[in-house]
């Protein structure tokens, strides 16, 4: 097959296109690099560009016989998202009607879409199944929802087929140590917690310690990018045996507090992690713990890496190497 990958070059795109190229298939990159490295690519040809950008999307689809599109181009973080929610409709909802509309214009009908838990807001129930209502607490999570619609009627009408993989947290890195998660600024707890242990930051926040959880702090399902880069590989194939859209959610069903993140890491890095408890981040969840069974069911998904020290150990084997991210490899 030959994929195209949006956003590849960031954090699960380049995962799963190293996936992809272990498994034999034909690659071709699209990333804008606003938060993506060129070093974290394999050998795949490579677009600098934007989603947005139609007459690149067009090139693209006229010089590779594209048979699916893993659609990971996106803003992701929900903090970001509440204090410019019309950033997060741009590029992720316009972004994305720009790539559909390429799709049905060049007859490309599969895709894999980056969906989320966000869309989930503050769950009624727990673990989330698909079938939980989908009402979001962030713009974030809205726009990935608009976008899953958006999937929806162009099945309905133009036969565009699409598997929108809702994932949970994702964290960790190749097991190899070839690559891993450097973003800049870095949002995301697992990494922050090792800039502590790595002595580049003092301490981590703790965005509030009120939460109605055990012990107070919000509590998340961590899922290793390996496992989602597999789970990108096994949608492809089942859009293309079997033509039929599909939403799954994607975690390991296992939920840990921000408090048993930090406890996690220290005895992962034998460092002791400081930290300070502040006010909540709007737009975060208490809990969200998911049900993957239609996943594990149906596409016979099955996750490598589900203990969290097997997650946190390979992050942390590649920010030991990497103490700045890419830029910064260690000598060995
Ligand atoms: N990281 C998580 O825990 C998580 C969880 C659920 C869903 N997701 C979704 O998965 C996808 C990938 O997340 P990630 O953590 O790898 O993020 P990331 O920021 O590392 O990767 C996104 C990539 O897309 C590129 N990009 C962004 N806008 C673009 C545009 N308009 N045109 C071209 N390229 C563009 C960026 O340069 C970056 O390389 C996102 O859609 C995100 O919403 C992530
Ligand atoms: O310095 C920090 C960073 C995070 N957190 C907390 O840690 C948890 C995890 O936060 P983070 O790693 O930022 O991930 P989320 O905000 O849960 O969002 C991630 O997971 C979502 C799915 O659950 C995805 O949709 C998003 O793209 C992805 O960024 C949250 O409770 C945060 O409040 C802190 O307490 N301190």
């Amino acid at each position: 097959m030959t994929i195209l990958v949006t956003g590849g070059a960031g954090y699960i795109g380049s995962h799963t296109v190293l996936h992809l190229k272990e498994q034999g298939e034909e690659v071709v990159v699209l990333d804008n690099l606003s938060r993506g490295h060129l070093d974290a690519l394999f050998e795949a040809p490579f677009y600098e560009g934007d989603l947005h950008d139609e007459k690149l999307l067009d090139e693209i689809f006229h010089t590779y016989d594209i048979d699916a599109v893993i659609h990971f181009a996106a803003s992701s973080q929900v903090g970001e998202s509440v204090e410019d929610p019309l950033k997060y409709y741009e590029n992720n909802v316009i972004g994305t009607f720009h790539l559909i509309r390429k799709m049905v214009q060049h007859n490309v009908n599969r895709i894999v879409f980056s969906s989320t838990a966000a869309i989930y807001g503050d769950p009624e129930f727990i673990p989330v199944g698909e079938t939980n209502a989908t009402i979001p607490t962030n713009p974030y999570g809205e726009t990935k929802l608009a976008i899953e619609k958006m999937l929806q009627w162009s099945d309905q009408a133009y036969g565009l087929k699409s598997v929108s993989l809702r994932y949970f947290n994702a964290a960790g890195a190749d097991p190899q140590g070839r690559i891993g998660e450097d973003h800049d600024p870095e949002t995301h707890l697992i990494p922050i917690v090792l800039q502590v242990a790595l002595g580049q930051r003092e301490q981590v926040n703790i965005f509030g310690d009120d939460y109605p959880t055990e012990d107070g702090t919000c509590i998340r399902d961590y899922i290793h990018v390996m496992d989602l880069a597999e789970a990108h590989y096994l949608a492809v194939k089942k859009l293309k045996e079997t033509n039929e859209s599909a939403v799954y959610n994607l975690g390991n069903g296992q939920g840990f507090s921000v408090k048993q993140v930090i406890e996690t890491c220290e005895r992962v890095t034998g460092v002791f992690i400081p930290s300070t408890v502040s006010f909540r981040r709007t737009g975060d969840p208490a809990v969200l713990v998911a049900a993957s069974d239609k996943a594990r069911g149906e596409l016979k998904w099955i996750p490598q890496y589900p203990s969290l020290e097997a997650i946190v150990s390979h992050a942390w084997d590649w920010h030991k190497s990497y103490p700045y991210g890419f830029q910064t490899k260690l000598p060995t």
